[in-house]
C-alpha cells in the first residue's frame, strides 16, 4: 500500500496585518478543544472580545519575530519537510492545524501522489487536547470528509523518548556551559480544567496531591505529567542537582486557572532568590515561534533582567537540527517496519 507522511504543527497568520492575525485567532480560538466552553459563550468571547482587542496586540508581537521568509514556525517546518524528503522514499507533506498551508492542502498533496495510508506526526512532544488531540481530530475529520477510505496511523507523543531528550540537550550545550545558577523548563500552559478533561478515569489528575508524580494510566493523556517527565529526564541527563532546576508554564490566556507556576511570575521571582545567571528551555515547542522568540526571548528576558538577573540564555528549539531530523526519520522507519498499529 502506498504510504506518505504528514507533519502537522499549529500554524501562524498569513501575515502580520491585523486582519490576517484576526482571521487566524478566530479560527484558532473557535476550536472547541482550545476554548472548551459553552459554544455561545465561546463565540461571544472570540468575536466580541478576543478578535477586536487581542488581534492588534498579537500583530505587533508577530512583527517582532517575522522574517523575510515569513513566520518562523512555518519556514522551519518547511525546512524540516525538505530535510526529511532527502532521507525518505515516501512523500512528505506539511499541514497546519490553523491557517496556511492548511491541513486539507497537505492531505490533498499526499492523495495526489497516490497515497492510501497516511502516517501523521503531530509536531508536539506532549499530549494536550489543544495541541496534539486537535491536530489528530482535524486530520481524521478531513479524511472522513474528502477521502474516507484512507487509513490513518498516528505517531504517539514522544515526551519521554531518550532520543528526543538527547536532541533537546544537544541544543543546550552552549547555554549550559555558562554554568547557570538555575535552569527553568518553561512549557506552554493549558487551563487546569483541560488536564481534568483528558483524564480518562475522571478522578485522578489534579484531583489528588502529587498526581503527576505517581504512576497512573491517566498519564498517557496528562499534559502536566508529560511535561514534568520531560523536565526530569532533561535535568537528569544534564546532571543538574534537584535544587538547580524547576518547571513553569507560559502563555496563559484569560482569567481561568492555568497550570502553575506561571513563567512570568517565576522569572520575576528567581533574582530575589539569588539567581543571577539562568538558562531557559522551551521543550513543548519543536520549532521556534512567537512563544519562544518573543515571549521568552524578548519579554521573558526583560522581566528577568529588570528583576535583578544578570545573564539569561534561551535554548533554541529543535528547529532543523540533525538529531531532530534523525528522530523524525526513526519515527517513519519504525512505522514502516510495522512497529505502530493503526
Ligand atoms: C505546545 C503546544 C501548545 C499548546 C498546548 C497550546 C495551547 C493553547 N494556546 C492558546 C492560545 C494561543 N497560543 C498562541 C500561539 C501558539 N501556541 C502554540 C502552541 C501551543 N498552544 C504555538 C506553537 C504558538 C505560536 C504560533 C506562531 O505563529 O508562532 C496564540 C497566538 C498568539 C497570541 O495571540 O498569543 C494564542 C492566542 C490557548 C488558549 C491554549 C490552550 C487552551
Ligand atoms: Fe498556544
Ligand atoms: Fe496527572
Amino acid at each position: 500500500m502506498s504510504k506518505g507522511v504528514l507533519l502537522v504543527n499549529l500554524g501562524s497568520p498569513d501575515s502580520t496585518e491585523t486582519a490576517d492575525v484576526r482571521r487566524y485567532l478566530r479560527e484558532f480560538l473557535s476550536d472547541p478543544r482550545v476554548l472548551d466552553i459553552n459554544p455561545i459563550q465561546r463565540s461571544a468571547l472570540v468575536n466580541l472580545i478576543i478578535a477586536p482587542t487581542r488581534a492588534p496586540k498579537s500583530a505587533e508581537a508577530y512583527k517582532e519575530v517575522w522574517t523575510a521568509e515569513g513566520s518562523p514556525l512555518i519556514t522551519i517546518t518547511y525546512r524540516v519537510r525538505e530535510l526529511l524528503r532527502e532521507r525518505l522514499e515516501i512523500p512528505v507533506e506539511v499541514g497546519m492545524r490553523y491557517g496556511n498551508p492548511s491541513t486539507e492542502s497537505g492531505i490533498r498533496a499526499l492523495l495526489a501522489r497516490g497515497v492510501k495510508e497516511i502516517f501523521l506526526i503531530p509536531l508536539y512532544p506532549h499530549y494536550a487536547m489543544s495541541s496534539y488531540e486537535t491536530a489528530v481530530a482535524k486530520v481524521q475529520d478531513t479524511l472522513d470528509r474528502i477521502a474516507p477510505d484512507i487509513r490513518l496511523v498516528v505517531q504517539p507523543p514522544f515526551y519521554n523518548d531518550p532520543q528526543y531528550i538527547d536532541a533537546v540537550l544537544e541544543r543546550a550545550n552552549d547555554a549550559l556551559a555558562t554554568d547557570p545558577d538555575h535552569v527553568l523548563f518553561s512549557f506552554h500552559g493549558i487551563p487546569e480544567r483541560q488536564v481534568k478533561a483528558t483524564d480518562p478515569s475522571g478522578c485522578y489528575c489534579l484531583r489528588m496531591e502529587k498526581c503527576c508524580e505517581t504512576r497512573h494510566p491517566a498519564h498517557s493523556f496528562c499534559y502536566r505529567h508529560q511535561c514534568f517527565t520531560t523536565a526530569r529526564m532533561l535535568a537528569e541527563k544534564a546532571g543538574l542537582p534537584r535544587e538547580k532546576w524547576s518547571v513553569s508554564f507560559q502563555s496563559r490566556l484569560g482569567r481561568d486557572p492555568w497550570l502553575k507556576p506561571y513563567t512570568d511570575f517565576v522569572l520575576e521571582e528567581l533574582p530575589t532568590q539569588g539567581v543571577k545567571r539562568m538558562v531557559i528551555f522551551s521543550p513543548a515547542f519543536v520549532a521556534d515561534c512567537l512563544e519562544t522568540i518573543e515571549e521568552l526571548g524578548m519579554e521573558g528576558k526583560e522581566e528577568f533582567l529588570k528583576a535583578g538577573g544578570k545573564e539569561y540564555h534561551l535554548v533554541p528549539c529543535l528547529n532543523d537540527a540533525t538529531p531532530w531530523i534523525d528522530l523524525l526519520e526513526r519515527f517513519v522507519t519504525d512505522y514502516l517496519d510495522g512497529q505502530l498499529s493503526v
